[in-house]
């Protein structure tokens, strides 16, 4: 069971979930923990501030302060002793006068930096579980067998990490059996032995990584909402859950930005066939999403639209120098020297338009010398158009039904008076992309979502009862 950071913002937060979590008096459970509610965010903005604020104003921060106020706040409300972390504190106190004093946070101390987020909380959580009388035992992932590649703030899970968490665990458990409360988010470099984290919303995948090291029969995640959404809740407030996804329409939904699942957290539980349930925390009545290999699409034409604002398009047209093999093989090689990745492709013989994953692209200054530099080089071979503050917005459902949506896509479009600007259907056959201006990109959200999914509410509602 995953519960993030909204599941575990405050005391009241963790005596529900402890209530949750006995609630499968059956069951033997592995938790896993995001940091508490914002903190995370605090200890970015926290490490930001200590490189300006010079040593003597560290202790002053006013993040530190709030992050430091929540955790002492928490642990009087649920009646534990503040020891089980006042060493960390000190630790990041530390931390934040080393990156003063050098003036310097590199990505491998900014993921020392947030770590202390998840070390909290579970210490505070694995605390009060004792004190209720449910056994419970911490551990930090890298410290427990999550071996990571030392790509810092986006490392990745290394094959070795599945038998190493299996057999600490199971070590740990025949020894003295205790419920694991696990960090979420963190790994160890392989190489450089340094603390790593996952990317964003990394716990997700925490939690399915020890769901195929344990061969688990669930991997349960315990959100805010009530499941994975026919849309982003926040652009319209229509949005409803999806009951049942495949893992590959999960994994399409979270690659093209819905904050709800972390974009890899699919592939284990796909590797080791472990069925993934979304659950609202706040709402645990509720069923939430299910996520499986295979389901029934029949009845199925979307299941849900994903926007990505700010996106960068390229429109490449060849100054037919090359041939068209060798166009695209120039293009995509000027894209791998440079680092960056790309998301949404549409080629003709001679043109290419796409757009860039924004992840890889990572901070504003980077941004413009990136894109100066790669415009420089593509412009040797062909005429480049970058056009910026675009949205892509992804259509994940049944794309055996493609003309169907697409017709009905364009109906909206049209009524909108709107004009794609590139469309693309994704090899994987679950996604078809669409990028508009950034100014129009909320509006056509709603009114695709009121398309394919409200109007068949409505009808639905104006039967009369026993017709459907
Ligand atoms: N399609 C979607 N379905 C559900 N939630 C979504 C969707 N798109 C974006 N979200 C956002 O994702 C949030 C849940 O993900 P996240 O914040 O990572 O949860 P947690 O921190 O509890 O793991 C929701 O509160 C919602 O604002
Ligand atoms: N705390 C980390 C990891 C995480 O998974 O968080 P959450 O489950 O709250 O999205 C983050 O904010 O990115």
């Amino acid at each position: 069971m995953k519960f993030g950071g909204s599941s575990v913002s405050s005391a009241a937060r963790m005596k529900e979930v402890a209530t949750l979590v006995q609630s499968f008096p059956g069951e033997r459970p592995v938790l896993v923990l995001s940091a508490m509610g914002k903190t995370t965010n605090n200890l970015l903005a926290a490490g930001e501030k200590a490189l300006h604020c010079g040593v003597p104003m560290t202790c002053y921060i006013e993040e530190f302060s709030v992050i430091k106020d929540l955790h002492v706040r928490t642990a009087k409300e649920l009646g534990i002793d503040q020891a089980v972390f006042s060493d960390l504190f000190e630790e990041l106190g530390m931390l934040l006068t080393g990156i003063a004093l050098m003036k310097e946070l590199t990505p491998r101390t900014q993921d020392n930096l947030v770590s202390f987020g998840e070390r909290l909380s579970t210490r505070v959580f694995a605390a009060y579980l004792n004190k209720i009388g449910v056994k419970a035992r911490q551990y930090d992932a890298f410290e427990a067998g999550f071996i990571t590649t030392d790509e810092f703030r986006n490392a990745e899970i290394l094959e070795a990490t599945y038998p190493a968490v299996a057999k600490r665990l199971h070590e740990d458990w025949r020894r003295d059996q205790a419920v694991p409360v696990f960090t979420g988010f963190l790994g160890k470099g392989e190489k450089t032995g340094a603390i790593t984290t996952l990317g964003r919303g990394g716990s997700d995948l925490t939690a399915t990584v020890i769901g195929k090291a344990l061969g688990l029969r669930e991997v349960q995640v315990w959100k805010d909402v009530d499941g994975v959404l026919t849309c982003d809740p926040n652009v319209h407030s229509l949005a409803v859950p999806v009951p049942c996804l495949t893992f590959d329409e999960a994994t399409e939904l979270a690659y093209f930005g819905a904050q709800v699942l972390h974009p890899q957290s699919m592939r284990p539980a796909r590797e080791a066939n472990i069925p993934v349930r979304v659950k609202n925390s706040y709402n645990p009545h509720v069923p939430g999403t299910l996520i499986t290999k295979k389901r029934d699409m029949s009845e199925t034409l979307l299941t849900s639209i994903v926007l990505k604002r700010n996106i960068t398009m390229l429109d490449i047209v060849s100054t037919r120098m090359l041939g068209q093999v060798g166009f695209l093989a120039k293009v995509f090689s000027t894209f791998e020297e440079l680092g960056i990745s790309v998301d949404v492709v549409a080629t003709s013989e001679v043109s290419i338009s796409l757009t860039l994953d924004p992840i890889k692209i990572w901070s504003r200054d980077l941004i413009q010398t990136e894109l100066d530099n790669m415009v420089t080089k593509l412009r040797k071979i062909a005429k480049v158009k970058l056009l910026q503050k675009r949205s892509i917005i992804s259509l994940i459902g049944n794309v055996e039904r493609s003309s169907l949506v697409l017709k009905k896509v364009f109906s909206v479009f049209e009524e909108l008076g709107i004009k794609v600007q590139m469309i693309s259907q994704g090899a994987s056959k679950v996604n078809i992309s669409l990028i508009v201006n950034d100014s129009e990109a909320e509006r056509c959200v709603r009114e695709l979502h009121s398309a394919f999914f409200e109007q068949e509410i409505a009808i639905s509602k104006d039967l009369p009862a026993g017709i459907l």
